[in-house]
């Protein structure tokens, strides 16, 4: 089966702007596929891309094996919901479902029917004939899904469709959503900045910085195996160390920084004298007579299950510490040793590290 969406080496310029550079990845019919990245990375451009709002500079944008090039947003099997959702606040719940239908000419009896199977598959049963003012928020999330459904497309783009909502709405729609994708089974691809929000839903996750796309993972991968220095600080909290590679030795590199000697695993194939950056997770580091950081307790928060602390490094700069329970914290102000193991430390390239 052809790819849902494939990019093939997409370029997208502005002027002498390149906002999406080189782009080239192919989206699998069924996935839930996550654009991630700070803001004004590119991800709305790749997605307006992909909807036929913006023709890309260079290279194509293939949907279910079809070139794209020359068709507008209506003649591509997408759909896109935006930010804003853009309900009609005059019509009811079900006009606003079946909006798409009416304007395809689709008689006033199958759009009732369209109506209510999607009310069914969005979990609010019966409720065509209310008005969008009587809705939540979370509610009318799940009218503009249905809405955006209601044209059968092939591939459903969301665009930060949850970032109006309040904290605990929106992780409640993480889990609405997957659940409706998983129900109906076509493409999502879906935007963020959110690395908390691509990383619960996603099959599979882009990461991209300034325009070039980082990391093609699912979210375990990113964590785990970050590609590049970028990655490791923008998926998950982490300790960075920047320094120079000293040592290499099998799959260890020693890395010389302001904080001493750390090794880490040498992921890149870093060479001897290469500009690197070390990372350790804050639930890598443990308190450690032996340990090569020496540190004075900062602030330390209890969050119930963990302990989050931060330590002040004699070398100069903070690291953050989780203890899980029943482990000894340090009080604040406490001088202590810090370690980890070789193996839970990863030495990136520091090339496209801003952190400098
Ligand atoms: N029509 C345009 N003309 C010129 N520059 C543009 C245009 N559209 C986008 N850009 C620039 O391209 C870059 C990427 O924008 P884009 O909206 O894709 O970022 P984003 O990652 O979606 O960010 P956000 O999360 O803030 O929406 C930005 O620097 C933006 O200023």
């Amino acid at each position: 089966m052809a790819a849902a969406v494939e990019l093939d080496k997409v370029s997208i310029r502005f002027g002498d702007f390149t906002a999406v550079d080189d782009a080239t990845l192919a989206i699998e019919p069924g996935e839930f596929f996550s654009f991630l990245g700070p803001s004004g990375c590119g991800k709305t451009t790749l997605l307006r891309t992909i909807s036929g709002f913006i023709e890309p500079t260079d290279g194509s944008v293939r949907i279910g094996g079809a070139d794209m090039r020359g068709q507008g947003p209506n003649s591509r099997p997408t759909a896109l919901i935006f930010q804003n959702l853009a309900l009609f606040p005059m019509m009811s719940v079900a006009e606003n479902i079946a909006y798409g239908l009416r304007v395809r000419g689709t008689s006033k009896t199958e759009r009732r029917k369209v109506a209510d199977r999607l009310l069914d598959l969005i979990a609010l049963p019966g409720q065509g004939d209310k008005r969008i003012d009587e809705l939540s928020g979370g509610q009318k999330q799940r009218i503009a899904i249905a809405r955006a459904l209601a044209v059968e497309p092939k591939v459903l783009l969301l665009d930060e469709p949850l970032s109006a909502l309040d904290l605990k709405l929106r992780h409640h729609m993480r889990n609405e959503l997957r659940a409706i994708q998983r129900r109906v089974g076509i493409t999502f691809i879906y935007i963020t900045h959110d690395q908390g929000e691509a990383l619960t839903m996603s099959d599979r996750v882009a990461v991209m910085n300034k325009g070039v796309i980082e990391q093609v993972a699912d979210g375990r991968t990113l964590y785990e195996t970050p590609r590049t220095a970028f990655v490791a600080s923008f998926v998950g909290e982490n300790n960075a160390f920047i320094g120079t590679v000293a040592e290499t030795d099998g799959d260890i590199a020693q890395v010389a920084s302001p904080a001493g000697p750390l090794s880490g695993r040498n992921l890149r194939k870093l060479r001897r004298s290469s500009e690197a950056v070390l990372f350790v997770r804050p639930e890598a580091l443990f308190v450690d007579a032996e340990g090569p950081l020496a540190a004075r307790t900062g602030e330390v928060a209890y969050e119930g299950s963990q302990t989050h602390a931060t330590f002040t490094l004699s070398g100069g700069g903070t690291v953050t510490v989780t203890f899980g329970r029943g482990e000894t914290v340090p009080e604040p102000g406490a001088h202590v040793r810090l370690g980890f193991a070789p193996e839970d430390a990863i030495v990136l390239p520091r090339e496209g590290y801003a952190d400098a």
